[in-house]
């Protein structure tokens, strides 16, 4: 059988440099070319952003500099931004930023535009929540229904004043006044298509604007972009990197790439620079079944391994198992990096947090989430959930500094937390000693945290009691009794506990009762998920690596472990049949998980530089090997049944 399904072909270095200089020629005030570049895995995406930056300093720097113009990089994430920085030249005329920083800073100060945003569609909120109310159960969700209409009710009032909204891209956005982060990308598109003057601010201050991953970057802000594109082409470029056969998160827009945008320029990059032949052989074979877009590798390039491994579902040792396959894998390698726990250079890659929890310990916390709605999974993926990051970011540090007694850490964490006991209220209130408060909260915070199998709830508990911080709104209901009791302590402050809007989807029953169930667990375990989080072990989820590149990767497959229904391995290698809903879509030409599944398996497959194993627990060894084969995924050579 012919290699050219397993080995990509190969072009000089350079092969991409038309792309590049195509860009450049967009990059004029008034070109009226804003573009779109379509370029897979390893392509440099990166690489042609930094290009088009440079290009625009050395044209506009002087200018700009003057005028207090910018050119706007628009990330997905944190991680992206600060990649982003470290590779560019420091200039004051590049502003990068994430996709939630960026709205924020273009309508922060918009006071009165933002609360009639809110007059306008809390109501319509409101409504419908009465609705569902009217005709549903009783139960736990029509508990949780009354509350958010007494909230939404409560904020009503609240918005009956002029208010002051605030924002923490990072943060918590637990005070009474801070916008949700969903909020503020709808409040940027709605404003962008709406509000003349915040368009010509924003274009007066950013004539060029690029947008890194954006076949993630939500829906309403992309379209928003588009609009904005087809008003003012003679004033600002946009430009969009990404690869939409890497668009594996809920918010994105599905049509980019096929009917939008309309009347942008196209650019196709070819190359990948990242990876052996054989890997990039197998990203062309899986996109053949999608766009059918097809990389080189580099002339030179190494051809590089890629083995299955074929499990039962089931099988027990799982761990032992997967630590005997990096074994092998070094055997057929050569690498005997491959069996160093510690690498920074090995990636084992596990479908849902479900694995890794279980792998690392915190699957109890986890376990209690796998029922909830998968928008709130996959912020717990991105390490977005606003009341796991106050667990995680606020109050296990504060344990940590809490048992080693480190007193000015402590104080640190609480002022920078906006602790309500360090508030001049607070400290006038108690003029002979101050910080009284604080101290005997921190002793008792202590006292429960000095129980290692101390539970979420006991430590929320101590924290509402004290009044140690402000609870996030989610968590609030857990602690209603001492919330009151604050009241109490101030009065003046009534107004201010109403939160300003969350999410419509993010008020989902089912995570408010998950919270119920999750409060209950083991608090520690919070030490083991924010190791995960921050990229401190080896362990990684296939949504969590994208943009990252490894030498070695491991692939964990196993549906059964996973217990999500968003993806299916066991669909995609054509073990299982797909659900009559599934063929529905499929034939009406909707998007489907097998779409959703090939995308991954795309992404996680190309993180490899040069050796990629795939384990695949299944329920049909023999079914999936023939499959692997006739897909022309595997070589029958490179299928090992362990
Ligand atoms: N033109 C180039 N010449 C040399 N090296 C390059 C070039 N472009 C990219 N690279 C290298 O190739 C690797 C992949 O590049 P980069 O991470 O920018 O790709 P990407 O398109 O963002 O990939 P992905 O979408 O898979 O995350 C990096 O190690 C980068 O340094």
């Amino acid at each position: 059988m012919t290699e050219k399904f397993y080995l990509a072909d190969t072009k000089p270095i350079d092969h991409d440099d038309t792309v590049d200089n195509g860009i450049e020629e967009c990059l004029h005030i008034g070109s009226g070319k804003s573009f779109i570049t379509f370029a897979g895995a390893g392509s440099g995406k990166t690489y042609s952003l930094k290009r088009a930056l440079e290009f625009l300093k050395s044209k506009y720097s002087d200018d700009f500099s003057r005028q207090g113009k910018q050119i706007a990089v628009v990330t997905f994430t944190n991680n992206a931004a600060n990649e982003i920085v470290d590779r560019i030249e420091q200039n004051p005329i590049f502003s990068v930023s994430t996709i939630h920083s960026f709205c924020w800073s273009a309508i922060a100060g918009f006071n009165e535009d933002i609360r009639k945003w809110y007059l306008e569609k809390i109501p319509t909120d409101l409504a419908e929540v009465e609705d569902l109310e009217k005709r549903g159960r009783a139960g736990k969700a029509s508990e949780a229904r009354k509350r958010t209409i007494v909230r939404l009710t409560e904020k009503l009032k609240w918005l009956a004043e002029p208010q002051s909204f605030i924002y923490d891209p990072n943060g918590v956005n637990s005070s009474p006044n801070a916008l949700s982060h969903a909020d503020v990308l709808k409040i940027f598109s709605n404003f962008l298509t709406t509000k003349p003057m915040m368009t010509e601010v924003i274009i007066n201050k950013f004539p060029f604007i690029f947008i890194d991953e954006s076949q993630d970057t939500n829906n309403d802000v992309v379209n928003s972009f588009f609009e904005l594109q087809d008003a003012k082409s003679d004033k600002v470029v946009i430009g969009l990197f990404g690869d939409t056969m890497q668009r594996i998160f809920g918010g994105g827009e599905p049509e980019l790439g096929k009917t939008k945008p309309s009347g942008w320029t196209t650019f196709n990059k070819e190359m990948n620079h990242r990876s052996a032949r054989r890997i990039v052989g197998l990203g062309n074979q899986v996109r053949s079944e999608d766009d059918e877009r097809k990389q080189y590798a580099r002339d030179g390039a190494e051809e590089g391994f890629v083995r299955y491994f074929l499990l039962p579902h089931g099988l027990s040792g799982k761990d032992d198992v997967e630590l005997k396959i990096r074994t092998i894998m070094a055997e057929v390698t050569g690498d005997t990096n491959w069996t160093d726990t510690q690498s920074k250079e090995t990636a084992i890659l596990l479908l849902e947090h479900k694995m890794a929890g279980r792998r690392l310990g915190f699957d109890e916390l986890w376990d209690k989430f796998s029922k909830t709605d998968n928008k709130i999974k996959d912020r717990i993926s991105e390490g977005k959930n606003t009341e796991l990051n106050f667990f995680s970011h606020i109050i296990f540090p504060m344990a940590e500094a809490s048992l080693k007694e480190n007193r000015a850490e402590l104080m640190s964490i609480l002022r920078a937390s906006k602790s309500p006991l360090l508030e001049a209220t607070a400290l006038d209130a108690n003029k002979d000693d101050p910080l009284g408060l604080a101290r005997a909260a921190q002793h008792a915070f202590r006292d429960v945290v000095s129980n290692e199998k101390v539970s979420f709830r006991l430590v929320l508990e101590v924290i509402a009691e004290h009044n140690l911080l402000r609870i996030p709104e989610k968590l609030q209901s857990f602690v209603a009794a001492f919330e009151e009791n604050e009241a109490e302590i101030e009065p003046d402050q009534t107004g201010a506990r109403v939160e300003v809007e969350a999410e419509p989807e993010e008020r989902d029953d089912s995570e408010i009762t998950a919270w119920a169930e999750a409060l209950e667990t083991d608090f520690f375990q919070i030490k083991n998920y924010k190791d995960y989080i921050d990229g401190n072990s080896i362990f990684r989820t296939h949504q969590g690596v994208k943009g990252n590149e490894f030498e070695r990767v491991m692939v964990v497959m196993d549906d059964d472990e996973a217990g999500g229904f968003l993806f299916s391995y066991e669909q995609y290698f054509g073990v299982k049949e797909l659900t009559p809903d599934s063929q529905k879509k499929r034939v009406a030409g909707e998007e489907t998980g097998l779409d959703r599944t090939r995308r991954l398996f795309y992404v996680t497959s190309t993180r490899a530089k040069n050796s990629l194993a795939h384990v695949i627990y299944t329920s049909d060894v023999a079914k999936i090997k023939a499959n692997l084969i006739a897909k022309k995924f595997a070589r029958e050579s490179e299928i090992i049944e362990v």
